[in-house]
Order: structure tokens, then C-alpha cells, then sequence
């Protein structure tokens, strides 16, 4: 099974690229769905951050993410914490998405990592290709602060708290431009499909 990573900063198109990838029928392992799934009421994780951050930042039983977001960007400290907690949950259960996958008999499947570099998903050896969707400085900071409804301080701190994007692009096998239209990001996600069903 060949396993291709999408990675690149915050708010610079991953899940526009995924989309695209899952109707053409691809399966997509997404971090920050399992992000999430880590993070459901009764699980360890969950009762590791109430530890850390206090028990307010649990409302009913289900994580308050907008405060702990909130707590953490802009805070490299209790970033690291909360990293240090979730990350290695997530790396497992990604690692068993993809051996169901290849169970399966999956010929190509994606996953959707924004922190794949910061985390060193390169060196765990389940990635065949790494693709960095990238945007400028500007636009990314644009297309945040739109998205998630943040101040130009708060969307700085998310993209701060990440590896530059240029750092990103170093590394990459393939790059996918997103300064331009969707029409144009789409453009390229269709070439990278044709490619890959030719080999
Ligand atoms: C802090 C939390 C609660 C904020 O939740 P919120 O719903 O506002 O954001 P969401 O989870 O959708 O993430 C949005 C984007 O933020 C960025 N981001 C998320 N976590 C981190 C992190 N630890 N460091 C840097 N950037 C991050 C990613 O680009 C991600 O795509 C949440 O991001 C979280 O639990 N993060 C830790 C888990 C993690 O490491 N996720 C990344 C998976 S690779
Ligand atoms: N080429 C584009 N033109 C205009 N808007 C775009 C373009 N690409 C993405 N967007 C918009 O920018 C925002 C960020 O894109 P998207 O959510 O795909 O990023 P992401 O990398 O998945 O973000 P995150 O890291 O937070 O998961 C979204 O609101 C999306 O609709």
C-alpha cells in the first residue's frame, strides 16, 4: 500500500486538498478528526488534561476547545503540554487506521497531518511521499482569521506555533501552490490524481 501524507500550515487548504481527494474515492486518515476522537469524554486523555489545565476546562463531560485553544496558541509552555499529552494517541491510532487500510487492500491511501514535520511523522517510516500544501504568509493569516472568526493576534499565534511553511516546502516531495483560486488548487490536486494512477 503506498501511504501519502498531506501536510502544510494552518489554514492552507489541507482539508480543501483531502475533500477533493476523498470523492475521487481515496480513503483520507485525518489528524485532527483523531484529534478530536482522542479527546471524547471518558477516555485517559481527556482526565491527563483536566490535570493539567483545571477541571473548568471541561463543560458536561466534553472538552471546552475554544478556551483551551485560547490557553494554549500564544503559549509555548502549556502548547508542549497538551502536545506531550495528545500526540502520542493520535500517533497510534493513525498507525492502526493504516494497517486496517492495508488490511483492506487499499492500494493508496492519504493522511492529512498538519503536524507531520514539528512531530516527526517522516522518520517513523509508514510514508511513501509527502505533499506540503502552501500558502503565503498573508493569505494564510487572511484565510484564518476568516475561517475561525480570530483576531490578527490570535491567527498569528496558531501560525507561529507551527515549523515556518518554507521549512515545509524544503522537506516536501511535491508542493501544491494555494495563492491562487480553488479552481487552481483543484487544478493541481487533479494532476497529482493522474499521476499517481498512471504508475
Ligand atoms: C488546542 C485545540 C483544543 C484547539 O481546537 P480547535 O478546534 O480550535 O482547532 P483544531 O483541533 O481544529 O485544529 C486546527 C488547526 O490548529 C493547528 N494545531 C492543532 N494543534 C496544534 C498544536 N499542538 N500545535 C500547533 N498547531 C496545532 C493545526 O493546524 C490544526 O489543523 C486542538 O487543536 C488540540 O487539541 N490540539 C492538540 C492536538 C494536536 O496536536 N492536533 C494536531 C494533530 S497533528
Ligand atoms: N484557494 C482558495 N481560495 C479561497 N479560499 C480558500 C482557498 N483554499 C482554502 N480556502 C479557504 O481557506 C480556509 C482554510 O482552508 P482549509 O480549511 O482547507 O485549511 P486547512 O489547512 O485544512 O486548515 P487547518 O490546518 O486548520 O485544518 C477555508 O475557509 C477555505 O475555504
Amino acid at each position: 500500500m503506498k501511504v501519502i501524507a498531506i501536510t502544510g500550515g494552518i489554514a492552507s487548504g489541507k482539508s480543501a486538498v483531502t475533500n477533493q481527494i476523498r470523492k475521487a474515492g481515496y480513503k483520507v486518515v485525518d489528524a485532527d478528526l483523531v484529534s478530536r476522537q482522542v479527546v471524547e469524554p471518558g477516555t485517559h486523555t481527556l482526565e491527563e488534561i483536566k490535570e493539567v489545565f483545571g477541571q473548568a476546562i471541561v463543560q458536561n463531560g466534553v472538552l471546552d476547545r475554544k478556551a483551551l485553544g485560547q490557553k494554549v496558541f500564544g503559549n509555548d509552555a502549556l502548547l508542549k503540554q497538551l502536545t506531550k499529552i495528545t500526540s502520542p494517541e493520535i500517533q497510534s491510532v493513525i498507525k492502526d487506521q493504516l494497517s486496517f487500510f492495508k488490511i483492506k487492500g487499499e492500494p493508496v491511501v492519504f493522511a492529512a497531518i498538519p503536524l507531520f514535520f514539528e512531530q516527526h511523522y517522516e522518520k517513523t517510516g509508514w510514508f511513501d511521499e509527502v505533499v506540503v500544501v502552501a500558502s503565503s504568509e498573508r493569505k494564510q493569516l487572511e484565510r484564518l482569521m476568516a475561517r475561525d472568526h480570530l483576531d490578527e493576534w490570535a491567527a498569528q499565534a496558531r501560525i507561529k506555533s507551527q515549523m515556518p511553511v518554507q521549512e515545509k516546502i524544503k522537506k516536501a516531495d511535491l508542493v501544491i501552490n494555494n495563492d491562487g483560486s480553488e479552481a487552481e488548487l483543484a487544478a493541481q490536486v487533479a494532476e497529482l490524481l493522474k499521476n499517481l494512477e498512471k504508475k
